[in-house]
């Protein structure tokens, strides 16, 4: 049976999503779920990264549930998250909000111009070397690997797809599958990043847990790698807190968090990601 569902078409620097209020559909989760490719699709559909569900939750304002375009799951969308707190606010939920995403609940700040995600989680960064590129993997909610070389700043948009894809598709490194961001440093505070994403298979026009993934893996390679310390620093003790900028090709996102540095373990929390979310059209669809 086919239904008319109603959508609001947003996007957090351009990475783009189909948001629907799930309350309201009498949908099973698990039918939007099969629909997502349909709904994504960027010819035959309305077109986006992604498909947002805001749902009931009973200890939080509400829940978030994310499909990727190709209708897998992710744990986590950080541009997402501040599409779906902008799109709660105007239903009527306070701009402080709570929501609920798999086991983890998230508290949004959502103001004019950007919003803040809080991250309730302690990701904890593992270096990885593959075919002599030095790999930071991490799991801000999602999977990611890291790398951050200048020369990404050089590398052609297919160059790095083709790479990104191939990382991707190692089943023996990454049974899951992983995001991958290539990031090069602009200056101590501020990395240029290109994204690859799992369940889009492309590199997006940004990415809000690429982000967080990549702000920590260059404070991490930094200070609290194991092996021989890069740019000749050495670990101290003591809680330091960070303001990293991230350009991505949709427009920049900031990542703040602390790290915590106890003898020779570096260890995350205090995670927030910054940026903006914004409404293109809204409308119906049959499905
Ligand atoms: N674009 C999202 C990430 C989606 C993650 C997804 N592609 C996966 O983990 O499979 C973000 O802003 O965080």
């Amino acid at each position: 049976m086919s239904r008319t569902i109603k959508f609001e078409k947003m996007h957090g620097a351009g990475n783009d999503f189909v948001v629907i209020d799930a309350r309201t559909t009498e949908m099973p989760l698990n039918d939007i779920r099969k629909k997502t490719p349909a709904l994504c699709h960027r010819r035959t559909g309305i077109g986006a990264d992604g498909v947002l569900l805001l749902g009931d939750s009973d200890d939080s304002d509400f829940s978030m549930h994310y499909y990727n375009a190709d209708g897998s799951l992710a744990g986590m969308c950080g541009n997402g998250a501040r599409c779906l707190a902008r799109y709660a606010s105007r239903l009527g939920f306070h701009e402080k909000l709570t929501f609920r995403m798999g086991d983890n609940t998230y508290r949004a700040e959502v103001h004019d111009a950007y919003i803040s995600i809080h991250f309730p989680v302690s990701p904890r960064p593992a270096v990885k070397v593959i075919d002599d590129i030095t790999w930071c993997e991490l799991k801000p909610g999602t999977e990611h690997i890291v790398a951050i070389d200048q020369e990404f700043s050089q590398s052609s948009e297919e160059s790095l797809r083709a790479a990104g894809r191939q990382l991707r598709n190692r089943n023996d490194l990454f049974p899951n599958g992983t995001n991958v961001n290539f990031a090069s440093p602009i200056n101590q505070n501020h990395l240029k990043l290109v994204t690859y994403e799992r369940g889009v298979e492309d590199i997006t026009l940004a990415c809000g847990t690429g982000a967080i993934a990549t702000a920590i893996s260059w404070d991490y390679l930094k200070h609290g790698h194991d092996g021989p310390p890069f740019e000749g620093e050495k670990p101290e003790s003591g809680i330091t807190d960070h303001h990293i900028q991230l350009d991505s090709p949709g427009g920049p996102l900031e990542v703040t968090f602390r790290a915590n540095q106890k003898d020779s373990h570096r260890t995350y929390s205090n995670i927030q990601l910054h940026g903006p979310a914004v409404s293109v059209f809204s409308g119906e669809i049959e499905m």
